[in-house]
């Protein structure tokens, strides 16, 4: 099959997401149309409040739509019981955080074979130790997070998220943590992913400097979206793009 005839990695079709109810309700994402194209790398970005997060939530799976359908990696996730949508989170999507997220009592090795033994397989002899060997960190196996860097750290939770080989990689905020030089090497790994193993990943960023990496930049406000980039895009015209819609918001507040 080639590449466009490949369905999305996740699609999102009219999806609406509404917080609380009556007076307070607050709707976060508008019947959104947005499909992530496998093998692609997008940057989500827009003003705080825009619904990033919420956009990451419900693609992912860790929310559920008002309305609307997402369909991650064939599956529509609409009807899928809690037990379902877990496995399929578990088996088809890997998650990177701001705050990596890492579990302080193991090491970086079991850290990543966590999401293979969650999967109920072990891992296969060197899978592991490859996997940290993509992300530079091989001679790291035996340390835990509090004896690694932040960077370091981030780097084995892509190595947890990779592992499994999802269908989809959503990062949120990967750099928002890191010095310059780190969040640079983190961007590196998650390019190399995309241009060697055909990864699918969405990242949430506030960084034009993160979002330049990005195959195709999205911009959100008020929970649509109201532009994009086809890329990969220069970091200036990301940053002119962000500019105008925080100062529209501005124009709005004011
Ligand atoms: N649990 C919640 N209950 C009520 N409203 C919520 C909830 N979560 C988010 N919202 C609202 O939904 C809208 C979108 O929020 P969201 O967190 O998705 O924005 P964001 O673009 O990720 O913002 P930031 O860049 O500040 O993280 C905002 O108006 C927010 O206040």
């Amino acid at each position: 099959m080639t590449r466009a005839h490949t369905p999305p990695a996740v699609e999102l079709i009219a999806v609406t997401k509404t917080y609380g109810a009556g007076e307070q309700a607050v709707i976060a994402l508008h019947e959104l149309d947005v499909s992530f194209p496998a093998g692609t790398f997008t940057a989500v970005m827009g003003p705080s409040g825009s619904g990033k997060s919420t956009l990451l939530h419900c693609a992912a799976g860790l929310d559920r739509a008002t309305s609307g359908d997402v369909i991650i990696d064939g599956i529509p996730i609409g009807g899928l019981s809690e037990r379902a949508l877990t496995k399929l989170r578990r088996s088809r999507v890997g998650f990177v955080f701001q705050a990596f997220n890492l579990i302080g009592a193991l090491t970086a090795a079991q850290n990543v074979a966590l999401p293979l033994r969650l999967a109920g397989r072990s891992p296969a002899p060197g899978e592991v130790t490859a996997m940290l060997g993509e992300v530079g960190l091989a001679d790291r196996a035996g340390h835990r997070p509090s004896e690694l860097s932040g960077g370091q750290q981030q780097r084995v939770a892509i190595a947890r998220a990779l592992v499994t080989r999802p269908a989809v990689l959503f990062a949120d905020e990967p750099t928002g943590a890191l010095d310059a030089r780190s969040g640079r090497e983190v961007l590196r790994l998650l390019r190399a992913a995309v241009d060697h193993h055909d990864q699918t990943i969405v990242m949430v960023t506030h960084d034009p400097l993160a979002a330049a990496h990005a195959d195709r930049v999205l911009f959100l406000a008020d929970g649509r979206v109201v532009d994009s980039l086809a890329g990969p895009a220069g970091v200036q015209e990301i940053a002119v793009r962000t500019a105008r819609l925080e100062e529209a918001r501005a124009g709005v507040a004011s």
